[in-house]
Protein backbone atom coordinates (compact mmCIF):
# COMPACT_ATOMS: atom_id res chain seq x y z
CA UNK A 1 0.00 0.00 0.00
CA UNK A 2 0.98 3.42 -0.87
CA UNK A 3 0.10 7.10 0.14
CA UNK A 4 0.49 10.35 -0.90
CA UNK A 5 -0.49 13.95 -0.47
CA UNK A 6 -1.32 15.83 -3.26
CA UNK A 7 -1.72 19.69 -3.30
CA UNK A 8 -4.49 21.84 -4.67
CA UNK A 9 -3.04 23.75 -7.51
CA UNK A 10 -3.90 27.28 -9.80
CA UNK A 11 -3.67 26.93 -13.50
CA UNK A 12 -2.86 30.02 -15.92
CA UNK A 13 -2.75 32.96 -13.25
CA UNK A 14 -4.15 35.17 -16.01
CA UNK A 15 -1.96 35.71 -18.71
CA UNK A 16 -0.18 32.28 -18.91
CA UNK A 17 -3.44 30.19 -20.08
CA UNK A 18 -2.63 26.58 -19.97
CA UNK A 19 1.13 26.89 -19.78
CA UNK A 20 1.62 28.56 -16.08
CA UNK A 21 0.61 27.01 -12.43
CA UNK A 22 1.77 27.22 -8.98
CA UNK A 23 1.11 24.05 -5.76
CA UNK A 24 -0.53 25.40 -2.63
CA UNK A 25 0.25 24.67 0.43
CA UNK A 26 -3.21 23.73 1.41
CA UNK A 27 -6.10 22.29 0.66
CA UNK A 28 -5.04 18.84 -0.78
CA UNK A 29 -6.39 15.57 -1.78
CA UNK A 30 -5.03 12.12 -0.22
CA UNK A 31 -4.47 9.17 -2.71
CA UNK A 32 -4.14 5.52 -1.39
CA UNK A 33 -3.67 2.51 -3.36
CA UNK A 34 -3.20 -1.17 -3.36
CA UNK A 35 -2.14 -3.97 -5.63
CA UNK A 36 -5.55 -5.47 -7.08
CA UNK A 37 -6.27 -7.79 -10.51
CA UNK A 38 -8.84 -4.93 -11.22
CA UNK A 39 -8.42 -1.33 -10.77
CA UNK A 40 -11.55 0.13 -8.48
CA UNK A 41 -11.77 3.48 -6.79
CA UNK A 42 -13.57 4.49 -3.74
CA UNK A 43 -13.70 8.20 -2.82
CA UNK A 44 -14.67 10.31 0.63
CA UNK A 45 -14.43 13.49 1.68
CA UNK A 46 -15.32 17.21 0.11
CA UNK A 47 -17.27 16.76 -2.50
CA UNK A 48 -17.24 13.21 -2.76
CA UNK A 49 -20.73 12.47 -3.92
CA UNK A 50 -20.19 14.26 -6.80
CA UNK A 51 -17.51 12.14 -8.06
CA UNK A 52 -17.83 8.97 -10.26
CA UNK A 53 -16.05 6.04 -8.40
CA UNK A 54 -16.44 4.36 -12.20
CA UNK A 55 -12.81 3.87 -13.41
CA UNK A 56 -13.38 4.92 -17.08
CA UNK A 57 -15.10 8.26 -15.24
CA UNK A 58 -12.15 9.15 -12.46
CA UNK A 59 -9.06 10.99 -13.47
CA UNK A 60 -7.12 8.47 -11.26
CA UNK A 61 -8.82 5.49 -13.85
CA UNK A 62 -7.52 7.19 -16.54
CA UNK A 63 -4.02 7.34 -15.04
CA UNK A 64 -3.62 3.98 -13.70
CA UNK A 65 -4.53 3.08 -17.38
CA UNK A 66 -1.65 5.50 -19.25
CA UNK A 67 0.55 3.80 -16.59
CA UNK A 68 -0.67 -0.04 -17.57
CA UNK A 69 -1.23 -0.87 -14.05
CA UNK A 70 -4.30 -1.71 -12.18
CA UNK A 71 -4.90 -1.55 -8.10
CA UNK A 72 -7.53 0.12 -5.61
CA UNK A 73 -7.42 3.27 -5.21
CA UNK A 74 -9.08 5.31 -2.10
CA UNK A 75 -9.11 8.88 -2.74
CA UNK A 76 -9.84 11.57 0.27
CA UNK A 77 -10.84 14.83 -1.32
CA UNK A 78 -9.25 18.00 0.39
CA UNK A 79 -9.77 19.81 -3.05
CA UNK A 80 -13.36 20.49 -3.60
CA UNK A 81 -14.85 19.26 -7.46
CA UNK A 82 -15.03 22.23 -10.25
CA UNK A 83 -12.98 24.44 -7.74
CA UNK A 84 -10.95 26.16 -10.00
CA UNK A 85 -8.13 24.81 -7.73
CA UNK A 86 -7.38 21.78 -9.81
CA UNK A 87 -9.27 19.16 -7.90
CA UNK A 88 -9.25 16.50 -10.38
CA UNK A 89 -5.50 17.30 -11.10
CA UNK A 90 -4.47 16.67 -7.25
CA UNK A 91 -6.23 13.16 -7.39
CA UNK A 92 -4.41 12.16 -10.73
CA UNK A 93 -0.80 13.75 -9.80
CA UNK A 94 -1.35 11.73 -6.48
CA UNK A 95 -2.41 8.33 -8.16
CA UNK A 96 -0.04 9.23 -10.44
CA UNK A 97 3.01 9.44 -7.48
CA UNK A 98 1.59 6.07 -5.75
CA UNK A 99 1.10 4.02 -8.54
CA UNK A 100 4.91 4.68 -9.97
CA UNK A 101 6.04 3.69 -5.99
CA UNK A 102 3.66 0.46 -5.66
CA UNK A 103 4.82 -1.13 -8.71
CA UNK A 104 8.18 0.10 -8.78
CA UNK A 105 8.08 1.64 -12.25
CA UNK A 106 10.77 3.86 -12.20
CA UNK A 107 9.40 7.01 -13.62
CA UNK A 108 10.45 10.39 -12.32
CA UNK A 109 8.19 12.99 -11.35
CA UNK A 110 8.85 15.03 -14.34
CA UNK A 111 8.07 11.57 -16.59
CA UNK A 112 4.74 11.21 -14.66
CA UNK A 113 3.00 14.29 -15.80
CA UNK A 114 2.06 12.69 -18.68
CA UNK A 115 0.02 10.04 -17.23
CA UNK A 116 -0.88 12.65 -15.14
CA UNK A 117 -2.44 14.28 -17.57
CA UNK A 118 -4.52 12.24 -19.08
CA UNK A 119 -6.67 12.28 -15.78
CA UNK A 120 -7.29 16.29 -17.38
CA UNK A 121 -8.16 14.79 -20.74
CA UNK A 122 -10.74 12.75 -19.28
CA UNK A 123 -12.40 15.51 -17.57
CA UNK A 124 -11.96 18.17 -19.53
CA UNK A 125 -11.76 17.25 -23.22
CA UNK A 126 -7.77 18.48 -23.51
CA UNK A 127 -4.69 16.72 -21.48
CA UNK A 128 -3.67 20.58 -20.09
CA UNK A 129 -0.83 19.60 -17.71
CA UNK A 130 -0.73 23.02 -16.26
CA UNK A 131 -2.36 21.66 -12.96
CA UNK A 132 -0.78 18.24 -12.37
CA UNK A 133 2.98 19.61 -13.27
CA UNK A 134 2.84 21.84 -10.14
CA UNK A 135 1.22 19.08 -7.98
CA UNK A 136 3.55 16.67 -8.55
CA UNK A 137 6.69 18.81 -8.84
CA UNK A 138 6.15 22.02 -6.60
CA UNK A 139 6.81 25.51 -7.03
CA UNK A 140 5.51 27.25 -9.85
CA UNK A 141 6.10 25.58 -13.22
CA UNK A 142 5.97 27.11 -16.94
CA UNK A 143 4.31 23.85 -19.29
CA UNK A 144 5.11 23.96 -22.79
CA UNK A 145 4.98 21.05 -25.79
CA UNK A 146 9.43 21.06 -25.07
CA UNK A 147 9.28 20.64 -21.44
CA UNK A 148 8.48 21.79 -18.19
CA UNK A 149 10.51 24.73 -16.04
CA UNK A 150 10.15 24.43 -12.85
CA UNK A 151 10.95 27.45 -10.00
CA UNK A 152 10.60 27.23 -6.01
CA UNK A 153 9.19 30.32 -5.80
CA UNK A 154 8.12 31.48 -2.38
CA UNK A 155 5.03 34.28 -2.21
CA UNK A 156 1.90 34.32 -0.28
CA UNK A 157 -1.59 33.77 -1.57
CA UNK A 158 -5.60 33.69 -1.08
CA UNK A 159 -7.47 31.41 -2.67
CA UNK A 160 -11.37 32.36 -2.56
CA UNK A 161 -13.51 29.56 -3.64
CA UNK A 162 -17.35 30.26 -3.58
CA UNK A 163 -20.49 28.29 -3.02
CA UNK A 164 -20.74 27.67 -7.55
CA UNK A 165 -20.02 25.14 -9.80
CA UNK A 166 -17.92 25.89 -13.20
CA UNK A 167 -16.89 22.84 -14.96
CA UNK A 168 -13.24 23.47 -16.26
CA UNK A 169 -14.92 21.56 -19.84
CA UNK A 170 -17.85 24.22 -20.19
CA UNK A 171 -14.88 26.76 -19.23
CA UNK A 172 -12.40 25.94 -21.88
CA UNK A 173 -15.95 26.48 -24.34
CA UNK A 174 -15.98 30.43 -23.71
CA UNK A 175 -12.01 30.89 -24.86
CA UNK A 176 -12.31 32.69 -27.29
CA UNK A 177 -10.34 30.90 -30.27
CA UNK A 178 -8.86 34.02 -31.79
CA UNK A 179 -7.84 37.24 -30.52
CA UNK A 180 -6.09 40.97 -31.99
CA UNK A 181 -2.53 41.60 -32.31
CA UNK A 182 -2.24 44.16 -29.84
CA UNK A 183 -3.69 41.16 -27.18
CA UNK A 184 -0.66 39.33 -27.62
CA UNK A 185 1.67 41.84 -27.00
CA UNK A 186 -0.10 42.30 -24.00
CA UNK A 187 -0.15 39.28 -23.15
CA UNK A 188 3.12 38.00 -23.74
CA UNK A 189 4.54 40.99 -21.46
CA UNK A 190 2.52 40.11 -18.78
CA UNK A 191 3.71 36.58 -18.90
CA UNK A 192 7.26 37.86 -18.91
CA UNK A 193 6.71 40.26 -16.22
CA UNK A 194 5.48 36.89 -13.78
CA UNK A 195 7.76 34.58 -14.72
CA UNK A 196 10.37 36.94 -13.60
CA UNK A 197 8.78 37.64 -10.69
CA UNK A 198 8.89 34.09 -9.82
CA UNK A 199 12.43 34.20 -9.78
CA UNK A 200 12.58 37.04 -7.32
CA UNK A 201 9.54 36.08 -5.36
CA UNK A 202 8.61 39.25 -6.14
CA UNK A 203 4.50 40.15 -5.65
CA UNK A 204 4.49 43.30 -7.27
CA UNK A 205 5.98 41.98 -10.80
CA UNK A 206 4.11 38.58 -10.16
CA UNK A 207 0.93 40.62 -9.60
CA UNK A 208 1.43 42.92 -12.10
CA UNK A 209 2.04 40.19 -14.68
CA UNK A 210 -1.29 38.46 -14.09
CA UNK A 211 -3.39 40.77 -16.06
CA UNK A 212 -4.74 39.08 -19.33
CA UNK A 213 -6.90 40.77 -21.71
CA UNK A 214 -8.66 37.50 -23.44
CA UNK A 215 -9.05 34.84 -21.53
CA UNK A 216 -9.62 36.08 -18.23
CA UNK A 217 -12.36 38.68 -19.12
CA UNK A 218 -14.42 35.87 -20.70
CA UNK A 219 -14.36 33.39 -17.57
CA UNK A 220 -14.91 36.31 -15.05
CA UNK A 221 -18.35 36.61 -16.71
CA UNK A 222 -19.37 32.96 -15.23
CA UNK A 223 -18.78 34.13 -11.87
CA UNK A 224 -21.21 35.90 -9.85
CA UNK A 225 -19.47 39.40 -7.94
CA UNK A 226 -16.03 38.61 -9.50
CA UNK A 227 -15.63 42.37 -10.69
CA UNK A 228 -16.31 43.16 -6.84
CA UNK A 229 -14.12 40.62 -5.40
CA UNK A 230 -11.36 41.63 -7.56
CA UNK A 231 -11.35 45.60 -6.58
CA UNK A 232 -12.11 44.56 -2.99
CA UNK A 233 -9.13 42.41 -2.53
CA UNK A 234 -6.80 45.09 -4.47
CA UNK A 235 -8.02 47.37 -1.63
CA UNK A 236 -6.92 45.13 0.88
CA UNK A 237 -3.55 45.13 -0.89
CA UNK A 238 -3.33 42.04 -2.85
CA UNK A 239 -1.14 42.86 -5.71
CA UNK A 240 -2.88 40.64 -7.91
CA UNK A 241 -5.88 38.91 -8.62
CA UNK A 242 -7.42 36.90 -11.11
CA UNK A 243 -9.57 34.09 -12.30
CA UNK A 244 -7.79 30.61 -10.57
CA UNK A 245 -7.85 27.98 -13.42
CA UNK A 246 -11.10 27.65 -15.10
CA UNK A 247 -13.06 29.56 -12.02
CA UNK A 248 -15.05 30.01 -9.75
CA UNK A 249 -12.24 30.25 -7.34
CA UNK A 250 -10.33 33.93 -7.01
CA UNK A 251 -6.36 33.90 -6.83
CA UNK A 252 -5.15 36.71 -5.00
CA UNK A 253 -1.28 37.25 -4.37
CA UNK A 254 0.08 39.46 -1.21
CA UNK A 255 2.39 40.51 0.94
CA UNK A 256 2.32 37.89 4.23
CA UNK A 257 1.12 40.83 6.22
CA UNK A 258 -2.21 41.56 3.90
CA UNK A 259 -2.92 38.11 3.77
CA UNK A 260 -6.01 38.05 6.32
CA UNK A 261 -7.43 41.69 5.09
CA UNK A 262 -7.36 40.23 1.57
CA UNK A 263 -9.02 37.36 2.64
CA UNK A 264 -11.63 39.17 4.61
CA UNK A 265 -11.94 41.77 2.19
CA UNK A 266 -13.26 38.71 -0.43
CA UNK A 267 -15.65 36.73 1.79
CA UNK A 268 -16.74 39.87 2.74
CA UNK A 269 -18.34 41.09 -1.07
CA UNK A 270 -18.66 37.68 -2.09
CA UNK A 271 -21.41 37.72 0.94
CA UNK A 272 -22.59 40.95 -0.13
CA UNK A 273 -23.22 39.70 -3.44
CA UNK A 274 -25.20 36.58 -2.04
CA UNK A 275 -22.59 34.04 -2.20
CA UNK A 276 -21.27 31.91 0.32
CA UNK A 277 -17.46 31.87 -0.19
CA UNK A 278 -13.92 30.31 1.80
CA UNK A 279 -10.85 31.23 1.71
CA UNK A 280 -7.73 29.33 2.11
CA UNK A 281 -4.68 31.93 3.28
CA UNK A 282 -1.59 30.08 1.89
CA UNK A 283 1.59 29.92 -0.08
CA UNK A 284 3.22 28.49 -3.00
CA UNK A 285 3.86 24.98 -1.81
CA UNK A 286 5.94 21.77 -2.53
CA UNK A 287 4.53 19.20 -4.94
CA UNK A 288 2.99 15.68 -3.79
CA UNK A 289 4.21 13.39 -0.40
CA UNK A 290 4.88 10.31 -0.72
CA UNK A 291 4.18 9.37 2.75
CA UNK A 292 4.61 5.43 2.99
N1 LIG B 1 -10.66 12.27 -8.78
C1 LIG B 1 -11.44 13.31 -9.12
N2 LIG B 1 -11.43 14.44 -8.38
C2 LIG B 1 -12.24 15.48 -8.71
N3 LIG B 1 -13.07 15.49 -9.76
C3 LIG B 1 -13.10 14.39 -10.54
C4 LIG B 1 -12.29 13.27 -10.27
N4 LIG B 1 -12.51 12.34 -11.23
C5 LIG B 1 -13.45 12.84 -12.04
N5 LIG B 1 -13.82 14.08 -11.64
C6 LIG B 1 -14.81 14.94 -12.30
O1 LIG B 1 -14.11 16.05 -12.84
C7 LIG B 1 -14.93 17.22 -12.76
C8 LIG B 1 -14.15 18.28 -11.99
O2 LIG B 1 -13.00 18.60 -12.68
P1 LIG B 1 -12.77 20.06 -13.23
O3 LIG B 1 -14.03 20.52 -13.93
O4 LIG B 1 -11.50 20.04 -13.99
O5 LIG B 1 -12.64 20.91 -11.91
P2 LIG B 1 -11.39 21.23 -11.00
O6 LIG B 1 -11.08 22.65 -11.29
O7 LIG B 1 -11.86 21.14 -9.61
O8 LIG B 1 -10.33 20.27 -11.33
C9 LIG B 1 -16.19 16.83 -12.05
O9 LIG B 1 -17.17 16.57 -13.04
C10 LIG B 1 -15.82 15.54 -11.34
O10 LIG B 1 -16.91 14.65 -11.18
N1 LIG C 1 -5.61 25.67 -18.13
C1 LIG C 1 -6.83 25.05 -17.65
C2 LIG C 1 -6.79 24.98 -16.15
C3 LIG C 1 -8.03 24.42 -15.51
O1 LIG C 1 -7.85 24.42 -14.10
P1 LIG C 1 -8.98 23.89 -13.12
O2 LIG C 1 -8.38 23.99 -11.76
O3 LIG C 1 -10.15 24.79 -13.29
O4 LIG C 1 -9.28 22.47 -13.53
C4 LIG C 1 -8.00 25.91 -18.11
O5 LIG C 1 -7.91 27.13 -17.90
O6 LIG C 1 -8.96 25.40 -18.69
Amino acid sequence: MRTVRAPATSANLGSGYDVFGLALETPADVVRVERAEETSISVTGVGSTYIPEDPKSNTVGAVAEALGVTAHIHIDKGVRPSSGLGSSAASAAGAALALNALYDLGHSRTELVSAAAEGEALVSGEAHADNVAPSLLGGFTVVTDDGITQVDASLSLVACLPEMVVSTRDAREVVPSSTSRAAVTETVGNAATLAVGMTRNDPDLVGRGMDDPVVTPARAALIDGYDDVRAAALDAGATGVTVSGAGPSLLAVCRASDQRAVADAMLETFDAAGVESRAYQTRIGQGATLYD
